[in-house]
């Protein structure tokens, strides 16, 4: 196996008005899971159809290792996907259906039962190996393309798209943390695109964010939820996502609705930033002395193992989180408190720099 590199990949399906996928140079590592996370429309199917070889990109080279793929069709690339349906032999056993790439490669017949039951004791289909694969459910079929997706271990990667969307939400869990172990063992390259940042989160060695046909952020799943480098990596990672305020820097000092929240950790030229706190270190009750601002609670939510508190500060609402049954109620006059030190300032939705207190370090 060997990494995949995409240099300068750029796809267009109207000719170069727009970009599904804008020009981009990056790297799959081989060996590692990867999820491919963004809303729909932002480019994740065309961007693994370039991979696999059903799309030709319109500008770069991919390579495969040193070899360059970018004209070479699926056939040619040893890739194994899996799409959001099942795609199987209706006709066939679901045991043929599992051993069909292995002997489509002339693996020998021994190597091919033990995969075959290797894949399905980790699927749960071993009591399924002799049905035909038609007389099962949706949810099952899609489970027995996933096995064929996983069952060769000398494939350059594995590609999937959204591949639980058919499959019962009780069991995605499950498979989810099948999956993994199934990496862990087989060392495949894994993409898995998919629009749901659980999925993504509880997958993933690496979460690849893509927005409007661009990587706006790339990491493991605690550095995206801790550190965002975009605000649409705010938003779209974490439940509820990032606050933001809009908020202006002049002289090193941060403002939101005309109060000082604190300072700038590093020179910037005055003028208005977004300022980005997760409700996770938006806390309550705690006096000035770090970043923060004076507020008044509008709205509890009890959610049960928390509280989301809704609260006006600056004059614009945000939410913070607080421990179950705590003692806010609408209308009380209480103090924000930024915590952790992951209070973030963006510009032209870029991550430009950080609040930090009046005189110290980050609180
Ligand atoms: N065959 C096509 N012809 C023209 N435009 C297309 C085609 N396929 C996709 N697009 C457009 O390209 C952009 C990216 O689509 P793509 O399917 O890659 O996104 P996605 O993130 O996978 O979305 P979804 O999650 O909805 O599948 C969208 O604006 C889409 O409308």
């Amino acid at each position: 196996m060997a990494d995949i590199r995409l240099e300068d990949v750029g796809h267009s399906y109207d000719g170069g008005r727009t970009w599904a996928v804008r020009p981009m140079t990056w790297t799959w590592r081989s060996g590692r899971a990867y999820a491919l996370l963004g809303p729909s429309g932002c480019g994740k199917t065309t961007l693994l159809n370039i991979m696999s070889g059903l799309i030709t990109p319109t500008t770069g080279r991919v390579w495969f290792g040193e070899r360059e793929v970018t004209s070479v069709p699926t056939a040619g690339r040893n890739i194994a996907q899996v799409f959001q349906f099942p795609v199987l032999y209706e006709e066939m056993s679901v045991y043929d259906n599992l051993a069909f790439p292995l002997r489509n490669r002339r693996y020998p017949k021994d190597e091919v039962d033990r995969r075959v039951r290797a894949v399905s004791r980790m699927l749960g289909l071993d009591a399924h190996l002799g049905r035909r694969s038609r007389r099962l459910d949706p949810g099952r079929q899609q489970i027995v393309s996933l096995g064929r997706g996983l069952v060769r271990s000398d494939v350059a990667a594995v590609l999937l798209d959204e591949p639980l969307t058919v499959v019962d939400p009780a069991i995605r869990w499950t498979l989810r943390s099948t999956l993994k172990e199934i990496h862990r063992d087989t060392g495949h390259t894994l993409v898995y695109v998919t629009h749901d940042q659980t999925e993504a989160l509880t997958f993933a060695d690496e979460v690849v964010v893509l927005k409007d046909g661009a990587i706006v952020q790339a990491g493991e799943p605690a550095e995206l939820f801790l550190s965002p480098a975009h605000e649409f990596v705010g938003h779209f990672i974490g439940s509820p996502g990032m606050n933001t305020l809009p908020g202006e820097v002049a002289d090193g000092l941060v403002r939101v609705g005309g109060q000082v929240v604190g300072r700038a950790d590093e020179p910037l030229p005055a003028g208005p930033v977004r300022v980005g706190v997760r409700p996770e270190f938006a806390r309550l009750g705690d006096g000035p002395g770090s970043p923060g601002l004076p507020a008044e609670v509008t709205a509890v939510d009890r959610m049960g193992a928390y509280d989301l508190v809704h609260v006006r500060a600056g004059g614009h609402p945000l939410v913070a989180r607080a421990e179950a049954g705590s003692p806010y109620e609408p209308g009380a006059a209480e103090f924000v408190r930024f915590t952790g030190g992951r209070v973030f300032l963006f510009r032209d939705e870029v991550r430009c720099g950080q609040v930090v207190p009046l005189n110290g370090r980050a609180g």
